[in-house]
């Protein structure tokens, strides 16, 4: 495997008497759709908030990039290239999907906030924020204000203002929550078409769509990672069927 984008050694977290990181180590590819798979309450979110800084970990070490970031807070490993899609409520509503995406364009380039910016810059920021929006298919609703958008629709702008910032590594938390079928299937396309190009981790918990788009599952049942491999891997893994006995996402597994 080339060089890890993303390592992580030997993380332990605990919240009081529940161990909710259980000595993970993972390593994430350049170019790969990383997903990360378990039942309920297995710690996927709490995994993310340690890779992007939000929650602290109790021993262990992330490697992002080559570098030890471990004790780096969110801001510092953002600037280094670690973005994470948040969550619809960071859309502004009364601006268009280009507004959007040109601020996170400008916030990547750690230019402050300004309501009048020069005219080169503005196009520089608009044609970079073009591109964004392109690559989610959302070019032509650039003009849109994001609260006219569908929730799929905000979904691709959330997308969108992540890839903005040229990340070297995107997390999703549940980048499908929310979406109905046919809006599941444009993102789910949407994904793929992004392989390759950027590396991706994402939690997510719709087994068809991850089994459909990652390049590789890692599967966190009690804090601990059971298995890492290929959809194909991961589905004949007798430990991981096990792990999932009794929930829907067997027979799931099963057909993919
Ligand atoms: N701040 C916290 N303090 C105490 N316990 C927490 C905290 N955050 C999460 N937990 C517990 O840690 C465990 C893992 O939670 P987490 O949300 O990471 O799981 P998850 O796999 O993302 O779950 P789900 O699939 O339901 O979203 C759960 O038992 C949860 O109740």
């Amino acid at each position: 495997m080339a060089e890890a984008v993303l390592a992580l050694r030997s993380l332990r977290k605990r919240f009081g008497a529940l161990t909710v990181t259980d000595d993970v180590s993972l390593d994430v590819a350049p170019g790969e759709i990383h997903a990360i798979i378990g039942p309920n309450g297995a710690g996927k979110t709490t995994l993310i908030n340690e890779i992007s800084g939000v929650l602290p970990i109790d021993s262990g070490r992330i490697l992002f990039a080559g570098r030890d970031v471990t004790g780096l807070p969110l801001h510092r490993r953002a600037r280094l290239g670690l973005a994470r899609s948040f969550q619809i409520t960071s859309i502004i509503p009364a601006f268009s999907a280009l507004e959007n995406t040109a601020l996170a364009v400008q916030a990547g380039d750690g230019t402050s906030f300004r309501f009048f910016r020069p005219a080169a810059t503005e196009r520089r920021l608009n044609t970079a924020a073009m591109a964004a929006l392109d690559q989610v298919g959302l070019a032509h609703r650039a003009a849109t204000p994001a609260g006219a958008m569908s929730h799929g629709e905000k979904r691709q702008l959330e997308l969108a203002i992540a890839l903005a910032t040229q990340p070297r590594l995107l997390l999703l938390d549940e980048p499908l929550a929310g979406a109905g079928p046919e809006e599941t299937e444009r993102l789910v396309g949407l994904l793929r078409g992004l392989r390759g190009r950027y590396t991706i981790v994402l939690v997510e918990h719709d087994m068809q769509a991850v089994f459909a788009m990652a390049d590789r599952i890692s599967v966190l049942v009690y804090g601990r990672l059971i298995a890492t491999g290929t959809p194909d891997r991961i589905r004949e893994n007798p430990e991981v069927r096990a792990a999932y006995l009794g929930e829907d996402d067997i027979p799931l597994m099963a057909s993919c």
